[in-house]
């Protein structure tokens, strides 16, 4: 995979998976106490969800990405007024043959949902009701939020999905909609705003901290009953 990443960049990949640094300048990192978010990517093959979890977690365009098998597992660690929150970012396959044997995973313990469609493809929106679908099916909270977002909005002459369309979908299940493009460079900050909406939100759920172990990684535990009523119950 070509990527636009050079020796030297922040973000290193380990074991194919993207690490970022931040909060760098004033912590040590390893001493960081950070609540974890998983969130999973979900939709059509060939949307761009590989490369919007790239753009968040990576901070360029990937450029000439394969179909993701199973999941790609992408990380990066914000801090929000003061705390320091880790999202896990599940970047999940679309092809039904790369991903059946992985979606009771997908769906286990999430705190997020980001489904994803292609503004030039009217299809892969209109499999979005079906993702949405599946997510119900497999017990998805009704405190988990979700976002929809229409990608590749860098293609204004081939677009088949018309925002009005979009936002009437969203707005029928109650969902933020976003439109970008994981590829235009002036989109990375609307592409971070879709996931910095979800990670505040993630975050105004008040975690009880349970205990403080005496070694350096202190874990803030969610309260039980909270974190029950936020994941999946399967
Ligand atoms: N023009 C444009 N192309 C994009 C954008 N995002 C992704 N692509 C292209 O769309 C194709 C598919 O991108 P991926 O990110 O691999 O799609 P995916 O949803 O992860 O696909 P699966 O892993 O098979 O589920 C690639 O050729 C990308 O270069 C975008 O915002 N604009
Ligand atoms: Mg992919």
């Amino acid at each position: 995979m070509a990527t636009e990443n050079k020796p030297g960049d922040e973000f290193d990949t380990v074991f194919g998976q993207n690490y970022s640094l931040e909060p760098s300048s004033h912590h040590d990192y390893e001493t960081v106490q950070a609540r974890i978010f998983k969130i999973i990517v979900i939709g059509d093959s060939n949307v761009g969800k590989t490369c919007l979890t790239y753009r968040f977690c990576g901070g360029t365009f990937l450029k000439n990405p394969e179909a993701t098998i199973g999941v790609d597992f992408r990380e990066r660690t914000l801090e929000l007024d003061g705390e320091a929150i880790k999202l896990q970012i599940w970047d999940t396959a679309g092809q039904e043959r790369f991903r059946k044997s992985m979606v009771e995973h997908y769906y286990r313990s999430v705190h997020a949902v980001i489904f994803v469609y292609d503004v030039t493809s009217l299809s892969s929106f209109e499999s979005i009701p079906e993702w949405i679908e599946e997510c119900s099916r497999h017990c998805v909270g009704p405190l988990v939020p979700r976002v929809v977002v229409g990608n590749k909005c860098d293609l204004r002459d081939r677009r088949e999905v018309p925002t009005t369309a979009a936002q009437c979908l969203a707005d029928s299940y109650n969902f933020p909609l976003f439109e970008t493009s994981a590829k235009e460079p002036a989109e990375k900050e609307h592409v971070d705003a879709i996931f910095l909406t979800l990670a505040y939100r993630l975050k105004s759920h008040k975690p009880l901290r349970l205990k403080q172990p005496s070694e350096s990684n202190v874990s803030y535990l969610w309260n039980q009953r909270e974190q029950e009523a936020a994941t999946c119950q399967c």
